[in-house]
């Protein structure tokens, strides 16, 4: 393997479930390499393993084929405790106690730092109220999590993957259950967040008219396999024209929006 300055890279991956009975390729051929600071938006159709790569990538499930490398070394010889520090995950409807303080939940992003017992160190302390004003929550500090909007909910769980402080945020579908001023807010927060903090922030999502400004990259997942280009490459190339079956919506080239059909 040579040597790179990616956070993280794969070669020939395939991803997908295995049973006792067979084996199932989701998406195959997967050649990618994430640097500091970008953001990556994952897109592709309902069903066509965005999840499933994220959470391969993230080391929840086994690849079925190839090596993910996390700072130039396997990600299966990283035990979990190294793999908390390096990717901090913020998955769609994970469960959460929405008995804790905004406070104690952005906490739990300290847990791969600190001792047994769960006690904070000042760095931990720092960590957390930094963590709180990048993403510009500090007034939520003693609000409950069940008196928070999914909005706000949104933002806790963003602050809690940066308490984590690691090189790579890997969030599926952050903005589903928001409005859309709010899906919009969410998406440029994680692009000033990649910017400012030199995090590699990778999120799948369904708003691609939104990420498409934002994304420095995109990881295209279509029919078993996927394209990782800059937007501007995609848009030329036109992959984006092919995303969706054309009679309903097409990608307007000159606005680099999708648009839905007129009859
Ligand atoms: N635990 C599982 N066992 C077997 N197959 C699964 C499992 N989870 C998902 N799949 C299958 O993998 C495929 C990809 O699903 P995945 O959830 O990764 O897609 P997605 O692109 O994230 O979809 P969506 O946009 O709807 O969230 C689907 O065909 C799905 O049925």
């Amino acid at each position: 393997m040579i040597k790179n300055k990616s956070i993280l890279s794969a070669s020939n991956l395939s991803v997908g479930y295995r049973s006792k009975q067979a084996e199932t390729t989701i998406v195959s051929d997967i050649s990618i390499s994430f640097n500091k600071g970008e953001l990556i938006g994952v897109i592709g159709v309902n069903g066509s393993g965005k999840s499933t790569l994220l959470r391969t990538l993230s080391g929840l499930q086994p690849p079925l084929k190839g090596d993910i490398y996390l700072d130039n070394t396997a990600l299966q010889h990283k035990n979990p405790k190294e793999i908390a520090k390096a990717i901090s995950l913020v998955l769609t409807d994970q469960p959460i106690s929405k008995n804790l303080t905004v406070k104690e939940l952005i906490a739990l992003g300290r847990q791969p730092y600190t001792n047994w017992i769960g006690k904070l160190s000042n760095e931990d302390k720092t960590a957390i109220k930094k963590a709180m004003q990048l993403v510009g929550i500090e007034e939520l500090a003693d609000k409950f999590c069940y008196e928070l909007s999914d909005g706000q909910l949104q933002n806790v769980l963003i602050a809690r993957a940066l308490a984590q402080d690691t090189k790579l945020i890997i969030l599926d579908e952050p903005t589903s259950h928001l409005d859309m001023y709010h899906k919009a807010y969410v998406l440029q927060l994680l692009s000033k967040l990649a910017k400012t903090t030199g995090t590699c922030i990778v999120f799948a999502t369904h708003e691609i008219n939104l990420a498409l400004p934002l994304c420095d990259k995109l990881l295209l997942v279509k029919d078993g396999k996927v394209s990782f280009e800059t937007p501007e490459y995609h848009i030329t190339n036109k992959h984006l024209n092919t995303l969706f079956p054309e009679d309903l919506i097409s990608f307007n080239e000159t606005s680099k929006q999708f648009i839905i059909n007129s009859n």
